[in-house]
């Protein structure tokens, strides 16, 4: 079931392509207003672009002269709230998917009971959707969605709406499920696309900025957002023979990785926020990189504090903060020895 999207919203200057091969689960990454609602959506047939096309399983669902309603796409979608029918009970919920396909009503019941076995939610097939829990609702969303037996599964930010401490049991039960599937996910959450993704896409601005496996693209990251998600920093600019000439002319100095940039070409330097040190004054005669930047935020993040300035982040102890008298507003000096900057092509 493998799916093709090549769609254009003129209004919302969106532009995007990509495919999504058969099993494969894509995660879409952005930051807000890069078009991922808008992809979800003509994907699923809820929006229909000014051209372009979509085409699923070899089928065209969205196409020049071509539209597939919502309900007959054989997509379904689980987003962050269960939206389930609150005057059913939950095994009818999940029956709804079936019946509607055309399934008898003991098939029907017999699909969904099986479903919620498969989401460990067989002990609620009699209740209502308010006698349920968040991640009880979720669950339920899952099988209803998956009883429907769709081609493929659009998940837009499904934990989103989840307590912190029911999220995992949920993420885990989706990685199962997602393993065989064709599926896209919106999120916004790194693990999601960790776990439970084989490939991102990442857009901005309405286009693909950057796209391939999951653990590439999070490892080495070529996006300013990819880094951010990935929780690392980049400075773009061309290459030099030993590092990066940003736009403002200095140079950071780094180690080209394979394949190493060619000379002049455009070229991107990844560190760290572990390799930063941070400094009051410049260093003086340091072989290192010094990079001036304003404090703007001190984050507190699980035994260090992250502490950011534009795009770059430093991530020192509470005791270095302390020490420095670190504080918004504050110019310092983020170092970072060239051996920990890695060098490759944009
Ligand atoms: N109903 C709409 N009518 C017109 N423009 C819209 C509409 N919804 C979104 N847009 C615009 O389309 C672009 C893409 O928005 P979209 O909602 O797809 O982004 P997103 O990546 O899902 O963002 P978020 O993370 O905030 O949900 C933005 O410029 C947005 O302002």
């Amino acid at each position: 079931m493998s799916l093709v999207v090549d769609v254009q919203v003129a209004d919302r200057d969106v532009e995007i392509a990509f495919e999504v091969a058969a099993g494969e689960t894509v995660a879409i990454l952005g930051p807000n207003g890069a078009g991922k609602s808008t992809t979800l959506d003509v994907v699923g047939g809820l929006l229909r672009p000014d051209s372009g096309r979509v085409v699923l399983d070899g089928k065209e669902l969205t196409g020049a002269d071509r539209w597939v309603a919502p309900h007959a796409r054989r997509t379904a979608l689980l987003a962050q709230d269960p939206l389930l029918f609150p005057h059913l009970s939950v095994l009818e919920n999940v029956a709804f998917g079936p019946r509607s396909r055309g399934a008898g009503r003991a098939a029907a019941r017999e699909t969904a009971l099986a479903w919620l076995a498969e989401v460990d939610a067989t002990g609620l097939a009699e209740r209502r959707p308010a006698q349920l829990s968040g991640g009880q609702a979720q669950r339920v969303a899952v099988a209803r969605a998956l009883a429907a037996d769709p081609q493929l599964l659009l998940l837009d930010e499904p934990m989103a709406a989840l307590d912190i401490a029911v999220a995992p049991a949920l993420r885990q039960l989706l990685r199962t499920v997602l393993a065989d599937r064709t599926a896209v996910v919106v999120t916004h959450h790194v693990l999601d696309a960790l776990l439970l993704a084989d490939r991102v896409v990442v857009l901005e601005g309405g286009r693909v900025v950057e796209q391939g496996p999951a653990g590439v693209v999070l490892s080495r990251p070529r996006s300013a957002f990819a880094a951010r998600f990935a929780g690392l920093n980049l400075v773009s600019g061309v290459a030099t023979p030993d590092g990066v000439r940003r736009p403002d002319g200095s140079v950071l100095h780094g180690t080209a990785t394979d394949p190493a940039p060619r000379e002049g070409s455009e070229a991107v330097a990844v560190f760290r926020p572990s390799a930063v040190a941070v400094h009051r004054e410049p260093p003086g005669g340091s072989p290192r990189n010094v990079l001036s930047v304003r404090v703007e935020e001190l984050e507190p993040l699980g035994d260090v504090v992250r502490v950011r300035a534009g795009d770059l982040a430093a991530d020192v102890t509470v005791a270095a903060v302390a020490e420095l008298g670190l504080a918004p507003g504050q110019e310092v000096s983020f170092v970072v020895k060239a051996t920990e900057v890695d060098v490759y092509p944009r």
